[in-house]
């Protein structure tokens, strides 16, 4: 991306971000919760989670699970009890007549907090788990999940380290455009495997249509300025879960998110060829927070399900009110930006470097 974007977008992480605007109400939400029983939905959802669970919890913790469900939803138990061969209904009799008189609200909350003790494994890992709720197919290149207000973006090529393709440009403009209408409340973007991404995938350059190179990069560059509008105009607030290194476009865009949340794995974002950790470009207002990869899903996701509860209002129109102000000149620089790299993309420079990455492993 052109100096003149980058440093612009520097610049802006200097002004009052929608995050900024919203980290009051997010303070309260913390000491509200701790106070909060878990709602009939935090219960489904962690009936849906139980579901999606990868390994068996083992029977003790089933059976556990099974009596506060039953506590949760027909209170405590008044079924004559199973005779003594009958091993399996016995157990789970046993188990549910265990909890007494215990309130359903309780029990509920038992249920929930159990089962969120059983999804670290889930959230804890640099490999980004689909949500549980809702999961959109038709997407090739990406996962695409809302949940607790969230609707998660994952890039999903981990093999090719998320370089995006063409496909993948126009799945995640359907994607930004469905979530922009959707009911969740705010909206992330993230990387599947070790990577967040590695940019362009450089084999775009090298699917030459019948109007020659001239015509290739002209459709770059209509496509480029469409997909880069997306998130200039995207309502809601965007935030980025930068999970491992991330190179080119991949970076660049992220001056447009509203949060930028970044692993300390995250040590090779490429800008001007150059190498910089996750904690120098926090320092640089590229990116919000930086926290150490042991911990980073679970941190930055607890935080999001935070965010996602503030008023789904006040956000959009805090996004609106700081946006409306600079939207019109990031679609001018935009516009020029892809005029430009539609003439960089037919130098010598451009292609000597495709040719030189493609040739590792004589892909040409
Ligand atoms: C519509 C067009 C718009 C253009 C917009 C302008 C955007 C510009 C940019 O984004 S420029 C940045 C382009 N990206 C790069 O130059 C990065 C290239 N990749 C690498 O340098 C390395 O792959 C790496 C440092 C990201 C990772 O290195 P390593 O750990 O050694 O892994 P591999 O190189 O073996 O990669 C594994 C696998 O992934 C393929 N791959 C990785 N990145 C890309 C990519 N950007 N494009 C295409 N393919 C990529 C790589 O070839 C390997 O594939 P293989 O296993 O060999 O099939």
């Amino acid at each position: 991306m052109a100096m003149a974007y980058l440093a612009w977008r520097l610049a802006r992480r200097s002004c009052p971000s929608s995050l900024q605007v919203t980290s009051f109400p997010v303070v309260q939400l913390h000491m509200n919760r701790t106070a909060m029983r878990a709602s009939q939905k935090d219960f489904e959802n962690s009936m849906n989670q139980v579901k999606l669970l990868k390994k068996d919890p083992g029977n003790e913790v089933k059976l556990k699970l099974y009596a506060l469900y039953k506590q949760a939803t027909e209170g405590p138990c008044n079924m004559p009890k199973p005779g003594v061969f009958d091993l399996i209904n016995k157990a789970k009799w046993d188990a549910w007549n265990a909890l007494g008189s215990l309130p359903k609200e309780a029990a509920r909350q038992n249920y929930v907090d159990l089962v969120s003790s059983l999804s670290p494994s889930l959230e804890s890992s640099s490999q980004v788990e689909p949500g549980t709720d809702r999961k959109s197919t038709g997407f090739e290149t990406l996962v695409v999940t809302s949940e607790d207000g969230i609707t998660k973006i994952m890039f999903n090529r981990p093999k090719k380290k998320n370089a995006i393709n063409t496909e993948m440009y126009h799945e995640i403009m359907r994607a930004l455009k469905a979530a922009s209408k959707d009911d969740s409340i705010i909206t992330v973007l993230t990387g599947n495997g070790d990577y967040y991404s590695s940019g362009n995938d450089l084999t775009n350059f090298t699917d030459i249509p019948p109007g020659g190179v001239e015509e290739k990069a002209k459709n770059n560059a209509v496509l480029l300025r469409e997909f880069v509008g997306c998130f200039i105009d995207f309502p809601k607030p965007l935030i980025a879960v930068v999970n491992g290194p991330a190179v080119g476009i991949s970076v660049t865009l992220l001056g447009l998110f509203d949060a930028v949340y970044a692993s300390d794995r995250a040590t090779e974002m490429l800008i001007f060829g150059k190498k910089l950790t996750a904690g120098e470009a926090c320092a640089q207002g590229l990116v919000t927070e930086v926290f150490p990869d042991s911990t980073f899903q679970k941190e930055v996701w607890t935080r999001l399900k935070a965010f996602a509860k503030l008023p789904p209002n006040a956000l959009r129109i805090s996004k609106e009110v700081i946006r409306k102000r600079e939207r019109e000149k990031l679609h001018a620089v935009n516009a020029e930006e892809c005029n430009v790299l539609q003439g960089r993309w037919l130098s010598d420079e451009c292609t000597n470097a495709v040719v030189n990455f493609l040739s590792r492993k004589s892909k040409l």
